[in-house]
This record gives structure tokens, sequence and C-alpha cells, in this order.
């Protein structure tokens, strides 16, 4: 599992956004929230002409606007496929030889498509790099997860890592447990907030304010992420140490046992994993059904 670092790997680097939807907005947010590029460095393109005019216009002024998905690559180095990977095939296999050169290099954020698909439309020695990243880049506390295509160099990989590692952490493994890490970090935002919004209920069910009880168990799971991070302790070892002998933890965790917990949330993570294998597959036919 390598960490990246490169401190200068973006001086100059224009950055493209093809599609700017929930994802590319996060990244941007953090990408200005963490002043790795300057405004300028950045071009965005989407679908919904006027929506990106307005987004742009209250939250990332500055930042140019393409009027097609060619002018954007035109004018970009680095390229992020940012739209929903039953339309990123189509998309990609739609540009025109001549637009993509040996200068760019692709990075897809999308859940499911493997680096051979997009290699597959696009033409020949195109560098790619996977990831995964997840929506907390927006606060600079994202994971993402990079996996390099055939024809990726070293340098393109330290590049990409420069860019997400400046929202948060960023690995690099093998595309195999790129399936994997989107069912774990990509998605896992998600199932925390679940958890979250229940833990208000269960706290206004029993009299506190619900916005007090969303934020003792928001802080709660900051904390106890920190502890095993920090300690390096097993997260068993973590867990005995709050449970004291006929205590009040003994008796919620017999809950939770009960409600069947662990397995729930293996099962979660297979159930996302087999679904962005599904996705891959549906990219394929250009569907999400
Ligand atoms: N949301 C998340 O937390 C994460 C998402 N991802 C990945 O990021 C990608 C984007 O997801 P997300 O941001 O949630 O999705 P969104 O639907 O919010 O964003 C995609 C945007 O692309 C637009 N679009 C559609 N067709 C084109 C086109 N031909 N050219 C340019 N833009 C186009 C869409 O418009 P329209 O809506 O009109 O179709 C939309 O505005 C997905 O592949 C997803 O797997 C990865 C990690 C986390
Ligand atoms: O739900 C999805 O498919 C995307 C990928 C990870 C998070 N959101």
């Amino acid at each position: 599992m390598a960490k990246c670092t490169e401190a200068d790997a973006l001086n100059g680097k224009r950055l493209g956004f093809i599609g700017f939807g929930f994802m590319a907005q996060n990244l941007c947010r953090g990408f200005f929230y963490k002043k790795i590029l300057e405004a300028d460095q950045i071009t965005c393109y989407d679908v919904n002409q006027s929506i990106l005019q307005q987004v742009v216009a209250e939250k990332f002024e500055g930042i140019h606007i393409s009027a097609s998905n060619l002018d954007l690559i035109n004018s970009s180095d680095i390229i992020v496929i940012a739209v929903k990977p039953n339309i990123a095939l189509r998309l990609l296999a739609g540009l025109k030889e001549a637009v993509v050169t040996s200068r760019h290099l692709f990075v897809s954020i999308c859940a499911g498509i493997s680096t051979r698909q997009i290699e597959d439309v696009l033409p020949t020695n195109t560098r790619i790099v996977r990831t995964m990243p997840n929506s907390s880049v927006a606060v600079g506390y994202g994971v993402t997860v990079t996996s390099g295509g055939r024809w990726a160099l070293p340098e393109d990989l330290r590049i990409t890592c420069r860019l997400f590692e400046s929202v948060g952490i960023c690995l690099e493994l093998p595309e195999k447990d790129l399936n994997t890490v989107t069912a774990i970090s990509g998605s896992g935002p998600a199932y925390v907030y679940t958890g979250i919004d229940a833990a208000g209920d269960g706290g206004s069910m029993l009299g506190l304010p619900r916005d007090v009880a969303q934020k003792l168990a928001a802080h709660t799971l900051i904390g106890a992420a920190k502890m095993f991070l920090e300690t390096g302790q097993h997260p068993s070892a973590l867990k005995d140490s709050v449970c004291s002998p006929g205590g009040t933890t003994l008796a919620g965790l017999f809950a939770l046992e009960k409600g069947g917990m662990r397995a729930l949330i293996m099962e979660t993570i297979k159930s996302a994993h087999d679904r962005a294998k599904e996705l891959e597959e549906l990219a394929r036919r250009g569907s999400n059904i």
C-alpha cells in the first residue's frame, strides 16, 4: 500500500471536470478550501449549462466554463471524468481521436468502470488513473484510493495522489480492490449519515433535542475513529475498554448484536461491492438498470 507525496507536481497543470454534479463540486470545494489549485487552473463542463453558470457564480468564482467536452479537453492537462458510470464510456467513445493527445491524463472517479473499459474507447497509449474518492473531500477529510491503467506513468499516479491527498488521505491499491474500496469508503459517508440520523431519532425519542443528539453522535464517531487510528489498538480492545462489567455499554451492545449489526455491516459492504461490479457491466451497455 503506497502513500504518495509530491510537493510541486501540480504546478501549472490545468484541471478539467467532465460533468459538474455533486462529486465534482465536492472535489472543487476541497481544492478551493485547501488552496491546492488556483481558480484559473480549473475548467468545467456540464450538460446543464444554466445550472452550471449559477453554481460557478455562487460557489466557484473564477473557474472556467467550457462550451463542450471537446473544448474542455483541449484546454486541460488532467481531465476528471465525473459523470455517471452509464454515461461515461459512450461520452468518451464519442470524442474525436485528435482531441485526446499524449499530454492528457484522464482521472476517472466513476464507480465500477475499469481502466481497461476506458482504455478501450480512447486512443491507444492514453494514460488513465482510476480513483475512488468520497464526498468528504469537500471538507479536506476525504478518503481516496487510486490505481493506474496500462499506460499510466509513475508520475501520473504521483500527480493524482498529490491532488487527492490535498483533500484527505490517498492510497494506491491494485485495481482488483477498487470495487471493495467503493463499497467501504466511497459509499461509506452515506452509511455514517444514516447512523447519525438514527442517533438523532434515538436521542429525540428520549427527550434530547435532535440536533444535540446528532452532534453528540458525530463527535463520538470522530473521537472513536481518532482513538483507533492514533493508538493502533485493535477495535475489540478499544471496545472492551468502554464496557464496564454490568454497565450501560454492554446493555447497548447486546441490542446491537441481537439486531445483527456485524453481519449487517458485512452484508452492506458486500451488496455495495456487488453493485459496483454490476455497474461495470451496465456501463458497457450504457444502461443504469
Ligand atoms: N456522489 C458521490 O459521493 C461519489 C460519486 N462518485 C462517482 O462520481 C461520478 C459522478 O457522480 P455524482 O457527482 O454523484 O453524479 P451527478 O449526477 O451529481 O453528476 C454528474 C453530472 O454530469 C452531468 N452530465 C450528464 N451527461 C453529461 C455529458 N455528456 N457531459 C457533461 N456532463 C454530463 C449530469 O447532468 P444530468 O444530471 O442532467 O445527467 C450531472 O450534472 C459517478 O460516476 C459516481 O460513481 C465517486 C465517488 C463518490
Ligand atoms: O453511489 C454511488 O454509486 C457512488 C459511488 C460511491 C458513492 N457514490
